[in-house]
């Protein structure tokens, strides 16, 4: 898949993993639109980025993964900006897990749900779309359990299910549409950095002991994983994970 021609509207950019995704696509021809609820980090990436890639390359849009309006508002606006939208990256995440643990859900579950039915609907052939592909970003976490963070696991088991039940429907894959699903284990994100301060979670000790056994990767190295599964084209309904002790290798629910 050549991303030349290519345009990835990009939710949680600002920072992290969002941010490391923009950029290997920038630098691989791609444009993009990152969103973000977070306007500050969302206005300072998009300068540091457009001062590297060109203003033309990339726009920013102040965007809630938990409103689908603002989902249907990031593609015009990107398609206005940039051009027709063909890859959907849903990143946003959180990790509350004691009082706010329903932003969880609604911002890892129901966000992802929102962002992959709304790129469904402008990807898919029989409904005037041109193909596309959709990366979900879950996590090891999802598939290990572990007793840090059991919302946060279930939220990412969630995102893995409900995007392996995409990625077999004919619908999707016979009107060119590719959904696929990214597993990092830790990376040296915002989101490490809470979790090494343990507020949030059950069981900070074992966080600890995780970290240490498992390894923290730094972003640069997800986002050549996430890159594959965006490129590759033989790559429909697979699940990628990577971590700094296993390397990167594919999983199978069966
Ligand atoms: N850092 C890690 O070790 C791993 C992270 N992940 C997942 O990768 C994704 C990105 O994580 P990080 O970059 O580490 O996190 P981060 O906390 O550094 O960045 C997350 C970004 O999402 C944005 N965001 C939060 N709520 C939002 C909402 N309602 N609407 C739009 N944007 C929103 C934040 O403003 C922030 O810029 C998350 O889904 C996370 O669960 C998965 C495995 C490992
Ligand atoms: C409560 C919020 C929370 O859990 C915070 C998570 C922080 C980082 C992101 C998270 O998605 C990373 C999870 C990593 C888990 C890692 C490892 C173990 O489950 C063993 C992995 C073995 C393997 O590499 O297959």
């Amino acid at each position: 898949m050549s991303l030349a021609q290519s345009v990835a509207v990009i939710t949680g950019a600002g920072q992290g993993l969002g941010r490391a995704f923009a950029e290997i696509l920038l630098k691989n021809g791609a444009k993009v639109l990152l969103t973000d609820i977070n306007e500050t980090v969302g206005q300072k990436t998009l300068s540091e980025l457009a001062a590297s890639h060109g203003q033309d390359k990339v726009a920013f849009l102040k965007s809630d993964v938990t409103k689908e309006t603002d989902f249907q508002s990031a593609f015009s606006t990107a398609k206005s900006k940039l051009g027709a939208v063909n890859i959907m990256v849903n990143n946003a995440g959180t990790g509350n897990e004691k009082d706010a643990w329903e932003s969880t859900i609604d911002i890892n579950v129901k966000g992802t749900i929102k962002g992959t039915k709304v790129a469904l609907d402008h990807f898919r052939k029989d409904k005037g779309g041109n193909g596309g592909v959709i990366i979900n970003v879950a996590s090891i976490a999802g598939l290990n359990p572990n007793p840090c963070g059991p919302v946060y696991g279930a939220s990412k088991a969630a995102i893995i299910m409900f995007s392996q039940c995409w990625g077999m429907n004919t619908d999707a894959v016979s009107n060119g549409v590719r959904i696929n699903v990214l597993a990092p284990a830790f990376a040296e994100t915002e989101m490490v950095k809470a979790l090494r301060v343990g507020k949030e979670i059950h069981k900070p000790e074992i966080a600890t002991q995780m970290l240490d056994q498992v390894g923290v990767l730094p972003v640069e190295k997800v986002a050549e994983a996430f890159l594959e599964l965006v490129t590759d084209t033989s790559k429909n309904n697979a699940i990628l994970k990577v971590s700094a002790h296993m390397g990167k290798g594919y999983h199978s629910l069966k």
